[in-house]
């Protein structure tokens, strides 16, 4: 316990700093009262400005430049007002909480001492009260134990002594707690962070980040950094920082919008929302795989990983699970790379080009096009030759219809609305110019849907040609007619404008292969969250299509929910191979900070016994397992909700699929304030949630109720994972309800991580 005196100087400390910061933010306050007031203004000038009378040439052209000159007086108050109004966001969370660390520094004789915050704070003096968490010399806070450390500087390392570690949690600028420690980051106030409640949004951790959380924070070498930890490690919280102290360190080049993270459903998305504003970042791009593939497939409905899950369930025999680790693996890819190469000097599957229902351009004329290019020019450079070629002929036929009757006699015609949009605000120097303006417009129009076809590479049928490439592609493990008929399914499919998602990749590579497109080349920086989750010729295509991208891959092999029934092996190793020429750096996190101590033992119990993974030391109660008959099944979850409830605000129960949760919420009363959960919901509410486990990826709720565990739906060994990932949801209670017979998973379990409620007639405590 630290002595009184040193509570009342830091209190004196942060008096200080809270007084002076209030002073800034007085003036800043002011500053933003006249920026918006001159907002205002320029805007109704701008306003008043557009009503001038502009019939006359010359005003026109005065107001035009009036315009644009106040338009950009605009941006450039709207930008000083967003400038401001981010200060004024970050001094009030200063003055509520300035920092939450201090590190004594002792450097060539000279002692100092810094403390630490969510921003940095220079006073009038220009004397640092607080530094930012992400300025190189804070890593010394978060890495370092007492005695030598050192900390990356432009110029090199630097060692110095690390003489005092103190931690502090402030609130409405009164110390809460103050603990000096010599770990890296302190075990007692982590416990505190931990005990609370859920919330709906995840927090940020930068007070009590741990040092291989920072390690995946501050790496700025790899270009393929791979996290795989454990559940409730942290992954997602450290890759949120990490987002942060790139936009920190790269402000001149990076922006927010250069980032883009991969996660799993629209509720994740929602939850982690507000870790970068809190931060005083602005978010990055966020999107999901099963969202970024129908952008890119627009118009076709592709299999989403959720869809394919519930299918999985009915049927899913033993060939199709060796097509389908086949197609996606890294090898596949490559054949789809050696089959562009090849096909390049052989007919490729082209669409006519139909305009007013009769062939403009036959797929025969455009192969032709296409096989006189030499044969040696790159695929992509063959087809844009072939698309410039096509462009050209329609405007040959173009200029060769501006002369007809119908466009002379289209002219005449034209109501004066129509002369307007098409004239604009253009000036001609005679009549028969103007005329011959009017006459292109026409015609470009006519044809606008043609070259727009053309312009789209519509006359490249993709489809076709997977399949003509699949028809090259059969592995010698799979039996010719089980691979023929898988063809025939690809074929069925697309005639219903339907993408397998296994087919999904591959389709899209070949394509971009094909057309020589599809390549973002301004996203700087890609996270892939939940990477279990992907396959390896997905990540062989988004590495195709952000080329410049450093990635951030982090997952749990453990938690292989989709994938676990036909795909064995090591992910990692998989992921690595297919991408031997990248920088690569692999962090583990073991330490599970999620659950209580004895829900993260039961957990762990479910894995093999050589997994590392680590419980923090927080305590709770044991597990419930509670095992009831099909007609007192009900009866228990209530009884159970209503004893959990007691204690929570949101209490999840997990189902393995959608149905089960439908079916369970159905029969569940009003009485309950139950919320069915579904792939489309977007935010959490507080209660009693019912979800399939799938869409409680990456979330965390006060307790969990895994519903229907039972030895017929989760009997076999691969629900090994789908069962880890449910339990290790809870935060600080967990209950299992078998229905009938209890999964051979809990039963084959140590007694001991549990509590067993066998009745449903006992009284629950
Ligand atoms: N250093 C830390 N300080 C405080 N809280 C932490 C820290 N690390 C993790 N946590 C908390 O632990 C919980 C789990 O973190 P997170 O969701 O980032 O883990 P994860 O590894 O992505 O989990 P999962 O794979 O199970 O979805 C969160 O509540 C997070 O706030």
């Amino acid at each position: 316990m630290l002595q009184e005196d040193t509570q009342q100087q830091e209190q004196a400390r942060v008096d200080l700093t809270v007084d002076q910061v209030n002073q800034r933010l007085t003036v800043i306050n002011q500053q933003l009262d006249n920026a918006y007031n001159e907002t205002k203004d320029i805007e109704q000038r701008y306003g008043d400005t557009t009503k001038v009378n502009i019939t006359e040439v010359d005003d026109r052209m005065e107001t035009n430049a009036a315009v644009q000159q106040q338009k950009q007086l605009v941006a450039a108050a709207v930008e000083n007002e967003k400038l401001l109004t981010s200060q004024q966001k970050r001094l009030t969370d200063l003055v509520d909480s300035p920092y939450f660390g201090r590190i004594d520094i002792n450097e060539d004789g000279e002692e100092e001492s810094l403390y630490i915050g969510t921003a940095t704070f220079i006073n009038e003096q220009d004397q640092f009260l607080v530094y930012d968490w992400r300025a190189p010399i804070a890593s010394i806070y978060y890495n370092g134990t007492l005695g030598t450390v050192s900390y990356d500087t432009p110029n090199g390392p630097v060692k110095v002594d690390l003489t005092l570690k103190r931690q502090f949690k402030i609130k409405n600028g009164q110390i809460e707690h103050l603990f000096d420690t010599n770990e890296t980051v302190g075990d007692e106030l982590l416990q505190a962070i931990l005990g609370q409640q859920s919330d709906e949004y995840m927090q940020n951790i930068v007070a009590t980040i741990q040092k291989e959380q920072n390690d995946i924070i501050r790496d700025t070498t790899a270009d393929l950094l791979i996290v795989q930890g454990v559940a409730g490690s942290g992954k997602t919280s450290a890759v949120l920082q990490r987002i942060a102290f790139l936009l920190y360190h790269s402000r001149s080049h990076l922006e927010a919008d250069q980032m883009v993270l991969f996660s799993p459903n629209r509720l994740f998305s929602h939850y982690i929302s507000e870790v970068l504003p809190s931060l005083g970042e602005k978010n990055m791009r966020q999107v999901t795989m099963a969202e970024f593939l129908s952008h890119r497939f627009s118009g076709l409905q592709v299999e989403t990983l959720f869809d394919r899950f519930e299918k999985d369930q009915a049927s899913f025999p033993e060939m199709t699970q060796a097509i389908r680790r086949f197609k996606e693996s890294a090898p596949f890819m490559q054949q789809i790379t050696d089959y562009v190469k090849q096909v390049s000097t052989q007919p490729l599957a082209f669409n006519d080009l139909y305009f007013e229902d009769r062939p403009f351009f036959t797929k025969a004329q455009i192969n032709k096009i296409y096989l006189d290019l030499p044969h040696n020019m790159r695929p992509g450079d063959k087809f844009i030759a072939t698309k410039n070629t096509l462009i050209k002929r329609l405007k040959r036929q173009i200029n060769l219809e501006v002369h007809l009757d119908w466009v002379a006699e289209k002219i005449d015609t034209l109501s004066d609305d129509d002369y307007r949009a098409i004239v604009g605000d253009r000036e001609f120097d005679s009549g028969d110019l103007e005329q011959a303006f009017i006459a292109r417009e026409i015609v470009q129009n006519y044809f606008a849907d043609l070259y727009d076809a053309i312009y789209n590479d519509y006359f490249l049928d993709v489809y076709t040609e997977y399949q003509n490439f699949l028809r090259t592609a059969c592995p010698a493990t799979i039996p010719v007619a089980v691979w023929e008929a898988m063809i025939e399914t690809v074929a069925q499919n697309n005639e219903r404008h339907l993408v397998g998602l296994s087919d999904a990749a591959p389709i899209l590579y070949l394509r971009d292969l094909l057309t020589d497109s599809g390549q973002n080349h301004s996203i700087q920086y890609l996270f892939v969250d939940e990477m279990q989750d992907y396959s390896i010729a997905q990540f062989v295509y988004l590495q195709h299509a952000f080329p410049n991208a450093k990635f951030t891959v982090l997952g749990d092999y453990a938690q292989d929910v989709f994938t676990a029934t036909y795909q064995a092996g090591n992910f990692i190793e998989r992921l690595c191979a297919a991408f031997p020429k990248l920088k690569t750096n692999q962090i583990s996190l073991t330490k599970s900070y999620r659950a209580t101590a004895p829900i993260t033992n039961f957990a762990k119990a479910l894995l093999p016994k050589e997994t590392a993974l680590q419980a923090f030391s927080r305590d709770g109660r044991l597990p419930r397992v509670i095992t009831a008959t099909k007609e007192a099944s009900l009866n228990a979850l209530t009884q159970e909700i209503f004893h959990l409830q007691k204690r929570h605000a949101t209490i999840a129960i997990l189902t393995k699929d959608q149905q089960t949760a439908r079916q369970l919420f159905a029969s569940l009363t009003p009485d309950d304030q139950v919320t069915l959960i579904s792939e489309t919901t977007r935010s959490l509410p507080k209660g009693v949630l019912v979800l399939p486990l799938y869409l409680a990826k990456g979330l965390e709720f006060d307790a969990v109720i895994g519903y229907d565990i039972s030895a017929t739906t989760f009997g076999q060994s691969s629900d090994v994972d789908l069962l880890y990932t449910l339990m290790t949801r809870a935060m600080h209670d967990l209950t299992l309800l078998g229905i009938g017979t209890l999964s051979p998973l809990i039963t084959s379990l140590d007694p001991q991580y549990y509590q067993n409620v066998t009745t449903t007639k006992e009284t629950i405590a």
